[in-house]
């Protein structure tokens, strides 16, 4: 059996033009999904395929297929769907495509294959027949023409099973035509049986030599392995068995008996019709179509052809009466062992193609593996240098504030705060002049500042405080004072001692009642050189308003002034 391509108007065949240039694939049969993106694709009316149809690898897009990694083999990805097609030609029916370009082949190639099928389940007209008779001519006229063409082929209508293109292919690894191959069913078995080597080492059309199967199992499949020679023995016991079993009941069929009437390929152990018996036995009028069966040919009547007939095509004529098989027809009327034999071939395929991809991701993880170790190297590069930048952060921490380092360490608790203190807890915070404080004074145009507040406790019995404040549009230091509020235990008398840059010292006294603190000055000292006029009194108001803001109001007398308010600003909270 030649491996033909099954594309209209595709004349692609095995063994023509370039070895390996094209590559031919079988119809997913188990994948009834796939199995109609392909029908689709294809698009022949009244035809199905069985195992013994192919599409060649022109078909497919070049991302259909992947590399063997050991040898580079092409593979067909498993998700692959045929797309190139050429159906502007004249579309191919039910056994007639690519027929005319074949039948010319056939007679370049010197009558070799002259009984031979296309190789797509379609009996092929002989290198005989005429382009313009009609497959659909008298019945009467073609019965007449096979009858002599039968007996013309006779001598080589029984090891015509074993011609080129019925032959099934060796499986690589039994390129001596052992075992008939499992995949092409019972033709290499017959063609064992009739002991005709007469077709060995045939010349191909494209003139390379081919086995007694006509095809190189290279071209189609992966490398041969010891698993599918087993299961080709299998297959060729089976076809053994079921030879020895089935030749002696079967009765003789005419020649028109033995026309096929379907487009079937060979099925596996002579159990299914082959079209490449059919080419064999068939004249070259005989056409795929229907051919109307006279009822007076029945098995008795004497048969045009007296050849013996292997019993592959006995059996194979038992059938052709049968109308178009389905699929399933035809995979139910396989027998059990080619069943299962099948479905050894394709766990051998599929895991094959797994080993393929396996090996592929393979290697993908492997370079992922690589990435991901160069990226771990440079985090981990990261995390020292991070390590090394905390470490010098926390030396130079050390340095700058020896004391304030302990306090500074990530995770010591905050003191608590002193009871004493706790009148005045509503002080404590960070504050910000909001909006600008406002200063005023007789001898004074009334400006503004800005001003910071700094009120905060380390667990001793007073708060610490500084206010620093800057010209509002300069941002200059201005004013500074800091000092201590100590509060009488027990007591609400307050004590208020600041140290201004001024070169003032003073000390407040009052009273804390609630949120509010008023203080008068108490004494007043100042350096030698401190600016005139000297400030001689000090009140000074706290207080934290209704919109939690705190306030400070600060009067003053000076040596030319009496009491006169002086300051005035509200401060928001920028701390907890
Ligand atoms: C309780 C604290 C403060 C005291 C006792 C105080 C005292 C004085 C005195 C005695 C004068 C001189 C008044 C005059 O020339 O007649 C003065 C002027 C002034 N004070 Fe204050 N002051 C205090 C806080 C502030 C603050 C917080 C600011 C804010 C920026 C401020 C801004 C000024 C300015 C701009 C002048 C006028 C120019 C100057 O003499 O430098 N003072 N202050």
């Amino acid at each position: 059996m030649v491996i033909c391509c099954a594309a209209a108007n595709c004349s692609n065949r095995q063994g023509k033009g370039e070895k390996r240039a094209v590559s031919f694939h079988r119809f997913p049969l188990k994948d009834s999904k796939r199995l109609i993106q392909w029908l689709k694709a294809v698009q022949r009316d009244n035809w199905t395929p069985t195992k013994y149809s192919f599409l060649c690898s022109e078909h497919f897009t070049k991302d259909s297929f992947s590399k063997r990694l050991e040898d580079q083999h092409r593979l067909l990805k498993p998700t692959a769907v045929p797309s190139i097609f050429h159906l502007a030609e004249k579309k191919r029916g039910a056994g007639g495509h690519g027929r005319t370009r074949r039948r010319d082949t056939r007679k370049a190639s010197g009558g070799v294959r002259a009984h031979s099928s296309d190789g797509d389940g379609k009996a092929a007209a002989g290198s005989t027949s005429s382009s313009s008779e009609s497959p659909m001519a008298k019945p009467e006229s073609r019965k007449a023409k096979r009858a002599a063409l039968q007996g013309k082929a006779t001598p080589r209508a029984a090891p015509g099973a074993a011609s080129p293109e019925q032959a099934p292919q060796a499986p690589e690894g039994s390129p001596d035509g052992g075992p008939a191959p499992a995949m092409f069913g019972s033709q290499g078995a017959a063609s064992a049986l009739t002991g005709d080597a007469g077709d060995e080492n045939a010349t191909s059309p494209a003139g390379g030599l081919v086995d007694k199967s006509g095809i190189s199992m290279d071209d189609f499949t992966p490398l041969g392995s010891g698993a599918c020679k087993f299961i080709g023995s299998l297959h060729s016991y089976s076809f053994s068995s079921k030879h020895t079993r089935e030749r002696p009941s079967v009765p003789r069929e005419p020649v028109d008996r033995k026309r096929l009437k379907r487009d079937v390929e060979p099925g596996c152990s002579g159990t299914g019709p082959g079209p490449d018996k059919g080419s064999v036995q068939s004249p070259p009028t005989s056409s795929l179509t229907a051919t109307p069966q006279k009822p007076s040919q029945s098995p008795s009547a004497p048969p045009a052809d007296v050849t013996p007939q292997p019993a592959a095509e006995a059996v194979q004529s038992e059938q052709s009466d049968a109308s178009p098989m389905s699929i399933n027809e035809v995979i139910l009327s396989a027998s059990g062992a080619c069943k299962l034999i099948d479905s050894l071939h394709s766990y051998c395929f599929s895991s094959r193609q797994s080993k393929s991809q396996v090996c592929c991701l393979r290697e993908q993880v492997e370079k992922k593996n690589g990435e991901l170790k160069a990226l771990r190297q440079r985090v981990s590069r990261s995390d020292s240098q991070v390590r090394q930048l905390q470490e010098k952060l926390a030396e130079l921490r050390r340095v700058s504030f020896p004391y304030l380092s302990s306090l500074l360490t990530p995770g010591h608790e905050p003191a608590r705060m002193n009871p004493v203190v706790e009148p005045l807890s509503w002080m404590l915070g960070t504050w910000l002049s909001d909006p600008p404080g406002a200063g005023t004074f007789p001898t004074l145009q009334p400006f503004q500042y800005l001003e910071e507040a700094h009120i905060s406790h380390v667990g001793q019995p007073m708060l610490n405080f500084s206010f620093s404040a800057f010209h509002p549009d300069t941002h200059k230091p201005m004013h500074r004072e800091c000092g201590f509020i100590r509060l009488q235990p027990d007591t609400n008398k307050v004590a208020f001692v600041s140290a201004q840059n001024t070169g003032i010292v003073e000390v407040e006294e009052g009273e804390v009642n609630g949120q509010e603190l008023c203080i008068a000055s108490h004494s007043i000292a100042r350096i030698s050189f401190a600016r005139e006029p000297h400030v001689e009194q000090i009140t000074r108001k706290f207080r934290l308003n209704s919109e939690g803001k705190l306030e400070q109001t600060v009067s003053m007398a000076t040596t030319t002034q009496p009491l006169t308010p002086h300051l005035h600003v509200t401060y928001k909270k920028v701390t907890p």
